[in-house]
């Protein structure tokens, strides 16, 4: 067996996926190994697994409007847990096979070795009873859902996690879902419409970090209205007949499960990084360039969710690709700087764009707020919850970033993330064709207001005077 390569690759996931196909367009000898199932995270039990239950979800809670519409019988509609989870193993298994498809399956034992790795120096590795040689190296190994051991220790047979949760054959009656970031909104609102009984609970006073205080505060109130979502406070937990009873703050929930979502950090333990000789950050993730993604100056370089920054799929794909090519070039390549996003695929979704609310000058920012109360075609859909708010700069005009909750907003980021892309101003972006009716013109909504406030700014005195003068009403038929 093959015991020296070019590069080693540690983790099937995305980001070493992508880091693959970068190295083999310069070399065969690469090796990539894989501890834990293949498959990746998003395919197995992150973005697509997870997707299916929201939509299943989202379809059946569709019911609530039918009378609405003059649609008679809704209330005998019933849902049937098991098959529910059955449909989406049935879809994850198709995603994951899609995934290995492309990948794995077509890789030889020279080159895909099922292990868990661990660093013996910065250029060699041991994998069960095998030692491996390489010059360069990839850490991508993903990230794990964190449980807090004295929760573990005391509760750990009432605990489920997105690794767990689709293995069920049903769900539990009443669940805390402990933990409001993406993991927690997504998957308990989903819980809920699928007939759980959910609390939310965060110790933040933000829902899933939303900085920008309207849309945080018009997101408690919309999950609000389905489920108690209680913040603000450290849950404290004890064991009752019914389970487990859950405090926040003066409130207390008696659930028959704990959902645990209260981050998930990179997955590095089993590599014995102390044995590189680097520093490591507070969470243990070594100190490497952020934009050629390498470990000072070891032949080492960090991807994905292991990086400790972003988890987004799109990110562990680009950083892997950066990687895979930085480990076997002389000259590096830098991550390109995109604009940030950050969809959440609640309903209505929750969306982040560009510059977030607690990083704006505010002296320089113009922000225009649109609800979707009045958007036509949010009335239509029977979805006119929510807000979107576009933040600008006052000089120059351009579009800084937005945070929104509405329907179909995962859409409303894209088109504004691609304005600040490419810089384009109020009054650029408000020449660009819009239709109707579409949501989007909740977003030429909100551009107006903008451009009435920048163009009222920027000439202040003549608009003063022309104001008053015509403020006079011309009379009729002159
Ligand atoms: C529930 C959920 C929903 C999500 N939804 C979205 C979404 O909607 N949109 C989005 O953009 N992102 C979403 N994400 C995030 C996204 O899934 C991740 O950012 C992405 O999949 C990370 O890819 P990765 O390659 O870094 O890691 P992974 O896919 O986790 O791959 C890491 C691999 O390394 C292996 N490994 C670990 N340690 C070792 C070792 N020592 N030796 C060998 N192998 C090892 C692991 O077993 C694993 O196979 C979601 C995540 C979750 C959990
Ligand atoms: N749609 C998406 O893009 C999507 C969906 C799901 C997950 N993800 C990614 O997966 C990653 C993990 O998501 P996540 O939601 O698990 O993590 P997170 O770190 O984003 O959120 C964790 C939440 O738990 C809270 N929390 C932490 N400790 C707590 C405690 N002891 N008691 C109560 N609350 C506590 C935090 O305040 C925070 O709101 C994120 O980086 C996210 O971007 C993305």
């Amino acid at each position: 067996m093959k015991q020296v390569f070019d590069v080693a690759i540690i983790g099937a996931g995305h980001a070493g996926l992508n880091a693959v196909k970068e190295v083999r367009k310069l070399t065969d000898n690469w090796v990539l190994i894989n501890g834990g199932p293949l498959g990746t995270t998003c395919a197995r039990i992150g973005c697509m697994p997870s997707k299916v239950a929201i939509h299943l979800a989202d379809n059946f809670q569709s019911r609530r409007r039918f009378e609405r519409y003059g649609i008679h019988g809704a209330d005998a509609l019933a849902l049937d847990q098991t098959s529910a989870l059955e449909h989406v193993r049935d879809l994850r298994d198709t995603f994951v096979d899609l995934v290995l498809a492309n990948t794995t399956d077509e890789m030889d034992d020279e080159h895909l070795l099922e292990g868990y790795a661990e660093f013996i120096d910065a250029g060699r590795l041991r994998v069960g009873d095998r030692e491996i040689r390489a010059d360069s190296v990839i850490i991508a190994t993903g990230a794990k859902s964190m449980v807090p051991s004295p929760w573990q220790e005391r509760f750990g047979d009432g605990i489920l996690t997105v690794d767990t949760l689709f293995e069920q054959e049903s769900l539990p009656k009443s669940v805390a879902v402990i933990g409001l970031g993406p993991i927690g909104v997504e998957i308990g609102q989903a819980m809920h419409r699928l007939g759980v009984d959910v609390t939310g609970i965060d110790h933040g006073k933000q829902l899933s970090r939303i900085p920008d205080p309207e849309v945080n505060r018009a997101a408690i109130d919309i999950l609000q209205r389905e489920f108690p979502v209680w913040l603000g406070h450290e849950s404290r937990i004890e064991r009752c007949d019914a389970g487990f009873r859950v405090y926040s703050g003066e409130r207390v929930a008696e659930v028959e499960k704990l959902f645990l979502a209260v981050g998930r950090h990179p997955h590095l333990g089993p590599l014995r990084l102390e044995r590189l000789n680097v520093p490591l950050d507070p969470h243990g993730v070594p100190m490497h360039d952020p934009e050629t993604l390498r470990i000072g100056r070891l032949p080492v370089y960090l991807a994905g969710d292991s990086a400790g920054g972003i988890a987004s799929l799109q990110m562990a794909a680009e950083q892997g690709r950066i990687a895979g090519y930085n480990a076997v070039h002389r000259r590096p390549r830098r991550l390109a700087r995109k604009t940030p996003m950050a969809i959440l695929f609640t309903d209505p979704n929750i969306a982040l764009v560009g510059q977030r609310w607690d990083t704006l000058d505010h002296d320089r920012t113009a922000v225009a707020l649109q609800r979707f109360g009045p958007v036509g075609r949010a009335l239509i859909m029977g979805q006119n919850r929510g807000v979107l708010r576009v933040y600008a700069d006052r000089r120059s005009h351009r579009i800084l970033g937005a945070a929104m909750i509405g329907p179909r907003c995962e859409h409303l980021a894209h088109l504004l993330a691609w304005a600040i892309e490419c810089r384009l101003t109020v009054e650029r972006t408000l020449e660009m064709p819009f239709y109707h009716p579409v949501i989007e013109e909740a977003l030429q909504d909100a551009l107006l207001e903008l451009d009435k406030e920048l163009s009222t700014r920027r000439q202040p005195k003549r608009f003063a005077l022309f104001g008053r003068r015509t403020a006079t009403p011309t009379p009729a038929g002159a």
